[in-house]
């Protein structure tokens, strides 16, 4: 098994969207590519319009929703807060439990947290956590604005300092008529977080999947992730 850990700066950057124009991109080149959303919260796995859904239909995966999202929890918080309001409580152990059974289905999986890389997912483990017990790289996602340069150095540098390999940065949803800081952000983030930047994709007007796998393909740098792709025991 190999794959790619989707993280971001923060919540709503778009990780869902890069995770599956990424998968269908890797479809497309024949990669026997599946996807994992293990913990969701604020929506239920089966609506049309949840990243599991979306990861599924992109990916094209013969994976359940259940297989793809094995915990579920109504309130649109942190999984840890939002399965501690039903009275649950995940483990590391629950979550590394379930990818045992699905993560030789697939050759590659293109696995997305949730928020941010700091996020409490269930007790006594972050995304960060969960991430280093599936041993892959991460592809940090964010936005493009100003304030952007902060969250992105430091997800690099925590990510850096509790030992996580970072693939590069994807910088999701420009402006058509970007402004200075949008314009000299990438540049400064290369610089100073000395890592690559795989991307930087559009905002998209109409979020068909069509559309979604189209802006990948054409704005992030797919084989430049193919090529770090490593085998995990
Ligand atoms: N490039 C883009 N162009 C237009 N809309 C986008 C783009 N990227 C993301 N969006 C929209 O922004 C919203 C947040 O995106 P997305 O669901 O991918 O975020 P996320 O980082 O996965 O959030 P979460 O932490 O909840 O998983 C969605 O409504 C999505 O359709
Ligand atoms: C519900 C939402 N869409 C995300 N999946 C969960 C985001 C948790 C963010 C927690 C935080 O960083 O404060
Ligand atoms: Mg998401």
């Amino acid at each position: 098994m190999k794959g790619f850990f989707i993280t971001g700066t923060d919540t709503d950057v778009g990780k869902t969207i890069i995770s599956s124009g990424l998968a269908a991109v890797l479809k497309e080149k024949n990669v026997d590519v599946g996807v994992f959303k293990p913990l969701l919260s604020g929506i239920v796995r089966e609506d049309h319009a949840s990243d599991t859904s979306l990861l599924k239909e992109l990916s094209q995966t013969s994976l359940s929703h259940e297989d793809i999202t094995p915990f579920q929890f109504k309130e649109p918080l942190a999984p840890y807060v939002a399965a501690k309001l039903e009275g649950k409580l995940v483990g590391l152990e629950d979550v590394l439990s379930h990818w045992g059974k699905i993560r030789d289905k697939h050759e590659c999986f293109i696995v997305e947290g949730a928020g941010g890389i700091s996020v409490p997912l269930g007790e006594g483990f972050l995304v960060s956590d969960l991430v280093k017990a599936l041993q892959l790289p991460i592809v940090i996602v964010a936005r493009p604005n100003l304030g952007t340069f902060n969250h992105i150095f430091l997800t690099v540098q925590y990510a850096k300092s509790v030992g996580l390999s970072i693939a590069g940065i994807v910088i999701n949803g420009i402006s058509d008529d970007p402004d200075i800081a949008e314009r000299t952000n990438p540049e400064l983030i290369e610089e100073f977080c000395q890592v690559p930047i795989l991307g930087i994709t559009p905002k998209l007007k109409d979020i068909a999947k069509e559309n979604i796998k189209k802006m990948v393909e054409d704005h992030i740098n797919v084989n430049l992730l193919i090529n770090q792709l490593e085998e995990v025991k």
